[in-house]
């Protein structure tokens, strides 16, 4: 950028600079992993022992280096705009407008955009109505008054799946931090997509940490340069061990047993109350979406897209070899009792979608006697949301959501539908478990994360119910050859008890 447009010694922002710059950041982080992120990526699928959790990161890699070079979301879930500012004190934006108004707008652009829309996640009214607001719009907006004469910005989109496993904890001021990371990190499954980052706020007060803990998300990934060269600082100590000792645990990429479960640990602190030691945990799943930018009052932001050379070339082994082909359309009971944990398929035929909303919409209808508006019998679900298709596309991205969400439905609808499988990503718990053994049926997961492969397996779509529900209606998918992996069998064997057991050094 070239110098500032100054008034006097105040440097002047144009709103339309402001806005623009942050919705092509949106556009930006949609499609674009940072470098030093692949890079990261790329170290742990190359030392990857278990087969599984190898083929999940080899997954992720390609599906990123598609994102960039498609210029379509890495991940459906496309996430909630936060923009984090620091606004120099000379700095004066020329609108009448607030600060929240202007990003606002911005993330309307961004999602709205119609050559890349990205998915309309957000919910107006949280307790009741949950109705989806349709522009990703309101952003949470964080801004400093700092010294200076520029605006210097973060702007990033975070996944629900890993922001619902965000703890925190008011320990003790004797109390091990470092336990109760770990302790605690060994308790949130697979819904936040490992492998992916750590951010750790410690101090201040209890909004303090959760802040520190997701600004330190936005550092710069350097772990396998830290181990190189060995830790330096306390804090550098502490980071590495719990980034052997979270990896120890075995969780391993999308809970299926591994060596690598986090890629970084980062951490930032806060003096505190005497009183207290504030933890936050947050986790950052691999769709790790942000991006800095600073403004000065020349002109709007610009984004430097990378090469597609600098992404690993991952040839994956053909999942076809290995894989049972499954015609979604004369799928019976007994077959499904016939799956195995770890079995791979290959689901071709016609597939029903529905996650949290229409989920939560059917049990009602259920409850006072109501018909379903589509029949589940002898039917498949996928819990998806997917981004609304452009061109040539069938549908968007299209990666599958946290499936434990769906839990507390699951009995009911094996039980009253006739339902014979699930699709989602994460492990189910032991509710869930119980009632697939019962009726014999199974949860079969996708790779979160690798949301443009698996569209890539969907030929057409179509809504069938709930449409005013967006992203959350029941779609029918047609898909060839969509490969998952029997994560639950009809036995109650899981695919996220069996591998982490396996691979836990703890
Ligand atoms: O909303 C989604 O599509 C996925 C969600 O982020 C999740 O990880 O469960």
């Amino acid at each position: 950028m070239t110098a500032a447009a100054a008034l006097g010694d105040q440097t002047i922002i144009r709103e339309d600079d402001f806005i623009q710059s942050v919705a092509d950041a949106l556009q930006f982080v949609s499609h674009v992993h940072p470098a030093d992120f692949v890079r990261h990526l790329a170290a742990a699928h190359a030392r990857e022992e278990s087969a599984a959790a190898k083929d999940a990161m080899a997954q992720i890699l390609v599906n990123s280096r598609l994102a960039l070079i498609g210029r379509r979301p890495m991940c459906q879930d496309t996430g909630v705009a936060a923009v984090f500012l620091k606004v120099g004190v000379n700095v004066r934006f020329a609108t009448s407008r607030g600060i929240e108004e202007l990003v606002n707008e911005a993330v309307r652009l961004a999602y709205l955009d119609e050559a890349n829309p990205l998915r309309a996640t957000m919910v107006g009214d949280p307790l009741f109505e949950r109705r989806n607001t349709g522009d990703n719009a309101p952003a949470m907006v964080h801004v400093d008054l700092v010294a200076g004469d520029r605006v210097e910005a973060i702007v990033a989109a975070k996944g629900g799946g890993s922001e619902n496993k965000a703890r925190f904890a008011q320990l003790n001021p004797s109390a091990p931090v470092e336990d109760w990371i770990v302790e605690t990190l060994a308790t949130l499954g697979a819904g936040w997509c490992p492998p992916g980052l750590i951010g750790i706020g410690v101090g201040g007060s209890a909004d303090k940490a959760m802040l520190l803990a997701k600004e330190a998300l936005f550092e710069p990934i350097d772990m396998l340069d830290l181990i190189r060269r060995g830790p330096a600082t306390k804090l550098e100590e502490m980071r590495l061990r719990l980034y052997e000792r979270i990896n120890a645990l075995g969780l391993g990429a999308q809970g299926l047993g591994g060596l690598t479960t986090v890629l970084d640990v980062k951490i930032r602190t806060f003096p505190t109350h005497a009183a207290s030691k504030p933890v936050a945990l947050m986790p950052q799943c691999a769709a790790n979406r942000y991006v800095r930018f600073a403004l000065d009052g020349s002109g709007p932001a610009t984004f430097a897209v990378p090469s597609a050379d600098d992404w690993p070339e991952i040839v994956r082994e053909r999942t076809a070899d290995a894989a049972r082909p499954v015609d979604l359309d004369r799928l019976t009971r007994d077959e499904v009792r016939s799956w195995r944990a770890g079995d791979r398929l290959l689901l071709s035929g016609r597939l029903l979608t529905g996650r949290d909303a229409a989920h939560t919409r059917m049990a009602e209808m259920i409850a006072r006697g109501e018909s379903l508006p589509v029949a589940l019998d002898g039917r498949v679900i996928y819990y998806v949301g997917p981004v609304k298709a452009v061109g040539a596309e069938a549908v968007g991205p299209a990666g599958p959501t946290t499936a434990t969400r769906m839990d507390g439905f699951t009995d009911l609808l094996l039980e009253r539908t006739g339902l014979l499988a699930m699709i989602g990503k994460a492990e189910r718990g032991p509710g869930a478990v119980e009632a697939i053994r019962r009726h014999g049926a199974a949860s079969l997961i996708a790779v979160g994360g690798a949301a443009i492969l698996v569209a890539q397996a969907v030929r057409a779509s179509r809504v069938l119910a709930f449409a005013d529900l967006g992203m959350e209606a029941i779609h029918e998918f047609e898909v060839e050859e969509m490969p998952v992996t029997v994560a639950v069998d009809s036995t109650g064997a899981s695919i996220h008890v069996i591998g982490p057991d396996l691979w836990r050094k703890t």
